[in-house]
């Protein structure tokens, strides 16, 4: 995972609580002590990642992670911005949205016939994982910039399973939607000039707001690619190990090679610790941890990748060396 400066991104991805995290920070500092100058960023509202590295990284903007030998930043990006900036983007003169331009200019029956898309869904009631997809498409604004374009590791902390996986869809459903939005901001255009050709009534929709949407869809065409990218793209799969976690993971994985998306690692975290005494408590618990792992074998999905086990460790993961230690058993 170290070797090579070409740039890479690694996903981490999995049901909530089982260490995404710790093993994403983990996985950044690695990659900093060997050299890599590393971007690590969370769409996590909870602002977990400050957690991890004990320091405040909220804000919207990289910050400088202190400790490791080669430079670490860390983005905490709000999804509730990320989602405002596509409701702007689709917004039009000051109007909720298409609907109410087209009622002010009286073409409100223009806009039933034309209404291929359910604009006011679109627009009203985001899809759920809009917010991680701009945020992670903002993410590759910041990379294309000269400033930051030093990194060659980039590791995404992502939400818990659920999103993720409407997250991979979701490209493709708002490159679908964000071109009908264009198409039909064409035919206003169109039909408002033929009305503002016999009546002189004013308002066509901003130039802006089209080049807006123009970038956000070029922009959500990038991270599709980059999901589907198997030379520079890997998405890790963390769970614990419980028959619950361990099924769902199967479905996460099944969900994203058939979204094409390159997944080689899982990592089982919090396994028990050998232990010599083990109190009634631990050996069921340790029952059911090696059942966990039997499924793991034997799961059509899972079985195909590389499993690294990750033992429940009596210290709390929080900060650089922590993290550092962590990454040690972790990431060998
Ligand atoms: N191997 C481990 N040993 C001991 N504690 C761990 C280990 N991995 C994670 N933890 C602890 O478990 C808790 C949850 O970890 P983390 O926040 O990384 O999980 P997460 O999957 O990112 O959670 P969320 O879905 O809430 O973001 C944290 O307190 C973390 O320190």
């Amino acid at each position: 995972m170290v070797s090579g400066t070409e740039r890479k991104y690694y996903m981490l991805g999995g049901k909530g609580g089982v260490g995404k995290t710790s093993c994403a920070a983990s996985l950044a500092v690695k990659f900093a002590n060997n050299g890599h100058p590393t971007l690590v960023v969370s769409t996590d509202p909870a602002h977990s990642l400050s957690d991890s590295f004990a320091q405040d990284l909220a804000g919207g903007t990289l910050v400088p992670v202190e400790g490791p030998y080669s430079p670490l930043f860390a983005l905490e990006l709000n999804p509730e911005k990320a989602k405002e900036e596509f409701r702007s983007a689709t917004q039009i003169s000051g109007g909720s949205g298409i609907k109410d331009f087209m009622d002010g200019m009286g073409l409100g029956v223009l806009a039933e016939q034309l209404g291929e898309l359910k604009l006011g869904e679109l627009l009203d009631t985001p899809p759920p994982g809009l917010d991680e997809t701009i945020a992670i498409s903002k993410v590759m604004q910041f990379l294309e910039s000269q400033e930051y374009n030093m990194f060659t590791r980039i590791v995404f902390d992502t939400a818990p399973t659920g999103h993720t996986l409407r997250l991979l869809s979701l490209p493709d459903f708002l490159d679908k939607s964000i071109g009908k939005i264009l198409k039909l901001r064409q035919k206003i255009a169109s039909a408002s000039s033929a009305i503002k050709s016999v009546f002189g009534q004013e308002g066509t929709p901003k130039p802006d707001a089209t080049d807006k949407l123009e970038q956000l869809r070029e922009r959500m065409i990038k991270v599709r690619e980059l999901f589907r990218d198997t030379t520079s793209t890997e998405f890790i799969i963390v769970t614990i190990p419980t028959v619950m976690a361990i099924s769902e993971s199967s479905r996460l994985c099944a969900s994203l090679k058939m979204e094409d998306v390159p997944v080689k690692r899982l990592i089982a975290n919090q396994i028990l610790p050998p232990s010599t005494s083990d109190c009634k408590f631990c050996a069921m618990k340790r029952k059911d941890q090696s059942r966990a792992l039997d499924m793991i074998q034997n799961d059509p999905e899972l079985s195909s990748l590389m499993l690294i086990q990750a033992p429940l460790v009596d210290v709390e993961i929080r900060g650089v060396p922590a993290l550092q230690f962590l990454g040690d058993i972790v990431w060998k």
